[in-house]
């Protein structure tokens, strides 16, 4: 097996030298298999040998009876995939920084194209493709053609329109983007101000639109816009429209079309040419609206066909759902660099001079490390179970059953809050743990911040998003007394009246050890939130009024349910048969760190709600401290599990051989700040000042 296809795992004595590698420090070992590699846990000090993952060409060969089933399937084209991406030099990343916005941008173009070359001729299959372009690792035209043009054509689309356009988009002969939002008008859909009006004399629609898309790429855009025929509004629809000319690029007649400036953050997420976009007067044919939810006959008269018209939001549904899954990546990355970092870096130590002490083993660093790493674990797990939701909505949608599309809705945009807003805060948080070495750019965190924390608006802003699920969460529960079951996430309301009265049976610490006490504990604080929101909102006349009135706290009732359905989830992969010595304990160690460090963090909630009294929030916190404990001696292994290459990871904090100091040092040289020993300047304004210091001095 070649060092490109194989996931090294030697775990050997290393030099102890401080800040040269990353070890543990006490005294297991125990066989730890995650994500189909086989990791040992270790914390014997048994330290790994230093040489970058991908240079080393030793590696061990996994054992498919080492995998665990309930992985998505895929670690070896994801393992392949990296280390292409990683051994490929246009795929270069560490000179981002330095580059101004045009270098930038068109070394995105040229990622791009050579990705696309690459899945050409390697003959990728979709899977890997996608692969790919997770480890190319920035964000580009290419997200929003597969991530949201295809998807929307799929979705939306009559077969007849599929057969005309994915063709043409599945071999890149068009690029499209999803033009939704407007200069006024992004969260309030309804509201946008576009419109496309049917002309039956010449058969074609005119629109006047500002969108955000893709200001220098796209060839095509499907545009939202509310439809108007015989003088009559039927809401918004989505068009596909074409913006640029095949042949030159030039935008076509009565489109204006550029690129919306520089975002947050250099580098970041200026490789993506968010755009603007303005139609005078632009027509295109009727049949280019998506017509699956409505159609338009030559006539220009409205058909509803018999899907909810919701589905026009269909787009939205499936990319919320990739971005979960995004979350546990973005962040199980920062967690990786802040981990082995901790191991790395030591600060004080013992009063007699020996070694100083790794900053890993502080246990105020493990209280904000250890929650975190277990969060990444979380949403890996929820980001799998929501696929799965997602995908047997599509496949009920396909036979017109349509009755989980308002929970499929309410998860997706739920979690997408939920996930996307603790992992930019968790982001933060590690580079804060990595003290200022984090605030380097070669740290990698800074980037990885400023390229995710619009994850936190985009594709819904998270407060939105928490208000739709307040929404289906006050009709559940305004529906607990008509007959009319919970089901699926909001099963547990049916046990609405228990849940109101019911007492935490905690005593001692270890009572938190239970996952059904965890579980009645997390439902009988959502349960009770949400029903004090659905008491007060019914001593409101107009429910709109009331709804907008005491949204701060349905937004806290939304998030009590969705933190719910992250921990029954987490719990649920629990109870699946886990292969692998110690590795079912490890997940559930984490299982209890994430679940306990929650109701630390939301006490607020769990005390006034009279959930669980002082005294069993004081054991939980006991307990939560002893945990820490036990994910110390794995912590390196568990970040290692996800197999990240260093290319990937793009930190020198990170580097999987620990080698911190040398490559800090380095990489201060690489900055073109030291090209020259006396930088540009000095002549016009640093010497004039000296001297002039000087005269007054001789003065
Ligand atoms: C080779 C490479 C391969 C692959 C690449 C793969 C993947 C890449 C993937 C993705 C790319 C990822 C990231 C790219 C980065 C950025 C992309 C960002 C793109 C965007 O931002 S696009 C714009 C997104 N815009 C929004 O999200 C707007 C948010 N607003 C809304 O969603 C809605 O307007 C609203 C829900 C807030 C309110 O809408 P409304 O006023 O119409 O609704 P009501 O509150 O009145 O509700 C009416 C009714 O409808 C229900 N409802 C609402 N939304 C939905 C929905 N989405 N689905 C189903 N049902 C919905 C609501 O519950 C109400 O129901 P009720 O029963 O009547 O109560
Ligand atoms: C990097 C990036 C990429 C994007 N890509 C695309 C794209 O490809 N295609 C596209 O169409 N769009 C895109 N967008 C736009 C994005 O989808 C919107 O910005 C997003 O949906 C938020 O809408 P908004 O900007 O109107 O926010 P606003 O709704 O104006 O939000 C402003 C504030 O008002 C609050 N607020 C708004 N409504 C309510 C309410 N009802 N109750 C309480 N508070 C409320 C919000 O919580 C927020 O604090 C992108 C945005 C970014 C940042």
């Amino acid at each position: 097996m070649s060092s490109a296809q194989g996931f090294l795992n030697d775990w050997v004595e290393s030099r102890v030298g401080l800040g040269s590698n990353i070890s543990n420090s006490r005294n297991t070992s125990v066989s730890y298999n995650i994500k189909g590699c086989w990791i040992p846990l270790t914390d014997n000090g048994g330290r790994r040998s230093l040489g970058s993952r991908e240079e080393q060409g030793s590696v061990r060969c996994r054992r498919d009876e080492d995998r665990l089933g309930w992985f998505p399937p895929h670690f070896d084209v994801s393992d392949r995939m990296a280390r292409l991406v990683a051994s490929d030099p246009v795929f270069r990343k560490d000179n981002r920084a330095m580059l101004s916005r045009k270098e930038l941008f068109k070394n995105t173009l040229r990622k791009a194209a050579h990705a696309w070359k690459r899945i050409i001729e390697l003959r990728l299959s979709e899977e890997e493709a996608s692969e790919m372009r997770f480890y190319v690792d920035e964000p580009a035209f290419t997200d929003l053609h597969w991530g949201m043009f295809v998807p929307a054509i799929k979705g939306q689309g009559t077969e007849e329109q599929q057969q005309k356009w994915l063709p043409l988009a599945y071999k890149m002969q068009i690029i499209g983007c999803y033009a939704q939002t407007e200069l006024g008008h992004g969260s309030n859909v309804q509201g946008l101000e576009t419109t496309a009006t049917f002309d039956p004399e010449s058969d074609e629609f005119s629109f006047i639109w500002w969108p955000g898309g893709l200001g220098k790429v796209s060839t095509h855009a499907v545009v939202y816009a509310r439809l108007i025929t015989e003088g009559q509004e039927h809401g918004v629809h989505g068009f596909i429209v074409q913006l640029r000319s095949l042949d030159d690029h030039m935008p076509l007649p009565g489109i204006t079309v550029g690129d919306i400036g520089m975002k947050f953050g250099t580098g970041a997420y200026n490789t993506m040419d968010n755009g603007v976009l303005r139609f005078d007067n632009v027509r295109i044919p009727r049949n280019q609206m998506l017509m699956r939810v409505m159609r338009v006959t030559r006539e220009g008269k409205c058909v509803q066909s018999n899907v909810p018209r919701q589905l026009i939001y269909g787009t939205m549904v499936y990319v919320r759902q990739t971005i979960v899954s995004d979350a546990s990546s973005a962040l199980s990355r920062a967690v990786c660099i802040a981990t082995r970092y901790s191991a790395v870096r030591r600060q004080f130590g013992p009063q007699d001079g020996g070694v100083e002490t790794q900053v890993i083993d502080y246990k105020t660093q493990q209280s904000r490390l250890f929650p975190l790493l277990a969060s990444a674990y979380a949403f890996r797990f929820v980001g799998e179970w929501l696929k799965w939701l997602y995908l047997d909505v599509t496949q009920r949608l396909q036979a017109n059953d349509f009755s989980t599309l308002p929970e499929a809705h309410a998860c997706t945009a739920g979690l997408k809050s939920l996930t996307t807003s603790a992992t930019a805060d968790a982001i933060e948080e590690c580079r804060k743990l990595c003290g200022g070495h984090g605030y380097l750019s070669s740290s990698g965190l800074p980037e990885l911040f400023a390229v995710y924390v619009p994850a936190c608006t985009y594709e819904g802003d998270n407060v939105v998003l928490l208000l739709q699920v307040a929404r289906f969460l006050m009709k559940t529960v305004s529906q607990l007394g008509s007959g009319k079951k919970p089901v699926g996430t909001t099963a547990y309301m049916a046990r609405a009246e228990d849940l109101l009265q019911s007492r935490c049976s905690v005593q001692k610490a270890e009572d938190w050890l239970k996952p059904s006490v965890i579980l009645e504990a997390f439902e009988a604080r959502a349960v009770r939130m949400c029903v004090a929101c659905a008491q007060s909102l019914s001593k409101f006349q107009n429910p709109e009024e009331g709804f907008l009135e005491l949204s701060a706290d349905l937004v806290e009732a939304a998030i009590a349910h969705c933190q719910l359905i992250v921990v029954s989830k987490f719990i649920e992969k629990l109870q699946q048969d886990i292969p692998g010595k110690g590795v079912k304990q490890q997940l559930q160690i984490l299982c209890y760190i994430y679940a306990l460090n929650l109701l630390h963090k939301h006490l607020g909630d769990f005390l006034s709600t009279g959930c669980i009294t002082p005294k069993q929030a004081s054991l939980a916190n006991d307990h939560l401290r002893s945990l820490y404990s036990k994910v110390r001696p794995n912590a390196i292994a568990l970040v290692d599990a996800f197999n990240y290459t260093d290319h990937f990871l793009g930190s020198v904090l990170g580097r999987y051989d620990g080698n911190v100091y040398p490559k800090l040092y380095e990489e201060a040289w690489k900055d073109p700040l030291n090209d020259s020993v006396v930088p540009d300047g000095y002549q016009e304004y640093i010497r004039p000042m000296l001297k002039q210091q000087l005269r007054n001095a001789r003065l």
